[in-house]
């Protein structure tokens, strides 16, 4: 199942520092949204506030409200653990467990669940590999280490790691960034297939990404050193890219700033 995820009114501070204002912005089930926009305009902060990853970093807190369809996931008595399950999240930096065998690795979240049964662990294996389209390049090598795979296959390790746990919505944060071309490509492709299942919501810089993968572009931006980032606007990726309604918009695709 595939849920929109709807934030309202959102503020998210660090300390005494106010990094995003304002944010309302709808992402569609079974679509890829891109956030974009100049470096510390706060899209990675955006991001981690969606499974509420911001927790870890101490002093930081979200305002407003965030849905998935109708569910307040910072509603009283919902655990952040259980909201990280249901909305996984794939880091910039490839992160496999190094030494733990590229098995293990696949059902690292399922272990922590306590799930212990053999066949369903190997079954589950094989298909959060196959939806990361690695299954090919590892299925007579499970159990060599996740370290020893190549940067473009560690990514996809962790994308098979983070969709084994069954989420509803993967939220990815500059997944291309440490990756050569072709593994870049494959990481493209992957997600093209990912959205029929899930609902995907990716940060990166590379433009010509964002028109390749997304079906909604959002468009972030710093009024001025110091000053909270904000959402200008957001709309189909080929409006955004094509004829946006605000220059700022126009001027960041174009090249002409960030
Ligand atoms: N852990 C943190 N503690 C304090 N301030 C932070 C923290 N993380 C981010 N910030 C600040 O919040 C603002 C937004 O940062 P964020 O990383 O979300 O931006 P970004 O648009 O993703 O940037 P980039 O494109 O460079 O990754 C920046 O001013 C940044 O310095």
């Amino acid at each position: 199942m595939t849920r929109r995820v709807d934030l309202q009114n959102v503020d998210i501070h660090y300390g005494d520092f106010h990094a995003v204002a304002d944010v309302d912005l709808t992402m569609p089930a079974n679509s890829v949204t891109a956030l974009i926009g100049p470096s510390g305009c706060g899209k990675s902060t955006v991001l981690r506030s969606i499974n509420r990853m911001h927790e870890v970093i101490p002093g930081a807190r979200v305002e407003g409200s965030i849905r998935l369809d109708d569910e307040d996931i910072y509603g009283a008595g919902v655990d952040p653990v259980a909201v990280r399950r249901t909305i996984g999240m794939v880091f910039q930096r490839p992160n496999p467990f190094p030494t733990m065998s590229i098995r293990e690795n696949v059902v690292a979240g399922l272990r922590l669940q306590g799930m212990r049964d053999k066949s369903a662990l190997a079954e589950i294996t094989e298909q959060a590999l196959r939806g990361a389209n690695l299954w090919g390049e590892v299925k007579d090598r499970l159990g060599a280490p996740g370290g020893g795979l190549s940067g473009g296959q560690q990514q996809r390790l962790c994308i098979a790691r983070a969709i084994a746990v069954s989420p509803q919505v993967l939220l990815m944060d500059e997944p291309c960034s440490s990756l050569d071309p072709i593994s870049t490509l494959a990481i493209e492709e992957l997600i093209d297939e990912l959205k029929e299942e899930y609902t995907v919501v990716i940060v990166t810089h590379n433009m010509q990404q964002a028109a390749r993968v997304s079906d909604r572009t959002a468009f972030f931006n710093l009024a001025g050193v110091g000053l909270p980032g904000r959402l200008v606007e957001v709309d189909d990726t080929e409006t955004i890219f094509s004829n946006p309604a605000q220059q700022a918009t126009e001027d960041y695709i174009s090249g002409r700033f960030g």
